[in-house]
């Protein structure tokens, strides 16, 4: 089975390298030769890739920077994944393409099932959702699988930041007041794999739609944070006393929801995986940064 994946260096396309390893071939595609700002180059780089399965995880994912190219936001995240949807449809092969809890709003008490209503609150959302649609537009044969506050070894992410930040300070400030589920992009990368398994399984009545996958448990970017330093000073590594704040107090460019929790039962119902507890998958990540970085 021959994965082709969109990014060369993402966090999710990474860690899926490490983890198909003796079970997929993988292929990475990125720019120049495959940019999502430039629909041109898509379908000649997929057909050239020759996949069985296109992974569409190749995103415009600055947040608040967002905020200030929403053309270019939309041109990668919308214009971009449907272009690769479509021509993954062409080439007859089926998609699954990452999204993300940035699409609700925040406002429900309970956490967010794939039957509840998008409503973005930023122009990273707003610009996903209109992925979401154009992927389900171009290709039938897919799967839209939001996932929420990826972590990883790798690029740029939220436990990363905080552990930098300890290395200099010994006070951080962090919100306290918006919940979600932490996901390690290794556990994605395993949701993926558990995807293209039950697809081989059953070729003939692939399980297709939205799917919700994230890390099991919940906290807030605080309880993230203080956990990820608590990990770090008991392995040896820099720390931080962390005051919890509210929204208001931590002004950001974009709105982020105060309630993005995943309800993750219909993709371990479909495919039979459910991500470890958060905790479990950071304590590692946190630990191979310190053996790597040190
Ligand atoms: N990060 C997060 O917290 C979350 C992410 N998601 C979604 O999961 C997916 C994977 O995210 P993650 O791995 O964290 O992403 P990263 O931010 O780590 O990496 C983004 C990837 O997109 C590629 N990319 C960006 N612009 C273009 C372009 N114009 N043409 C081709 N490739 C481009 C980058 O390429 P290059 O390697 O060349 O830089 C990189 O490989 C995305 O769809 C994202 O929206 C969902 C929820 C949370
Ligand atoms: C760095 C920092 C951030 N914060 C707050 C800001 C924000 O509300 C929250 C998270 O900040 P970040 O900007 O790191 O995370 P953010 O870019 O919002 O992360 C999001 O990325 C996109 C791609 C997604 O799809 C989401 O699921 C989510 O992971 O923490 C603090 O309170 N203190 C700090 O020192
Ligand atoms: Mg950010």
């Amino acid at each position: 089975m021959r994965l082709v994946v969109t990014g060369r260096e993402g966090q999710v396309v990474r860690s899926l390298m490490e983890r198909a390893k003796g079970r997929a071939e993988v292929v990475a595609l990125g720019r120049p030769a495959l940019d999502l700002a430039r629909p041109e180059t898509i379908a000649p780089a997929l057909a050239d890739a020759r996949p069985d399965i296109v992974v569409s995880a190749a995103a415009y994912t600055a947040v608040d920077q967002a905020e200030d190219e929403p053309e270019r936001a939309f041109a990668v995240n919308a214009t971009g994944a449907g272009a690769v949807a479509e021509a993954a449809a062409r080439l007859g092969v089926p998609v699954i393409h990452l999204s993300t809890d940035y699409v609700f709003d925040g406002t429900k008490e309970h956490p967010y099932s794939e039957e509840d209503a998008p409503a973005p609150r930023s122009v990273y959302g707003a610009s996903k959702l209109a992925g979401e649609e154009a992927v389900a537009a171009a290709n039938p044969d897919h799967v839209i699988l939001r996932t929420a506050w990826v972590y990883s070894p790798f690029g740029k992410n939220f436990v990363k930041t905080m552990l930098a930040l300890a290395q200099t300070r010994d006070h951080l400030r962090v919100v306290d007041d918006q919940h979600g589920n932490p996901s390690a992009a290794h556990d994605i990368a395993e949701a993926v794999l558990a995807i293209v398994e039950t697809w081989r399984r059953r070729a003939e009545r692939r399980p297709r739609g939205v799917y919700h996958f994230a890390g099991s448990g919940e906290t807030s970017w605080c309880g993230l944070a203080r956990h990820a330093l608590a990990v770090s000073r008991a392995a040896g590594g820099p720390h931080a006393e962390v005051e919890a704040i509210t929204t208001a107090e931590y002004p950001t460019r974009a709105a982020r929801p105060r309630n993005s929790r995943l309800d993750c039962r219909r993709f371990r119902a479909d495919f039979g995986y459910l991500a470890p507890e958060w905790q479990t998958s950071l304590e590692a990540v946190v630990k191979r940064l310190l053996a790597e970085v040190v």
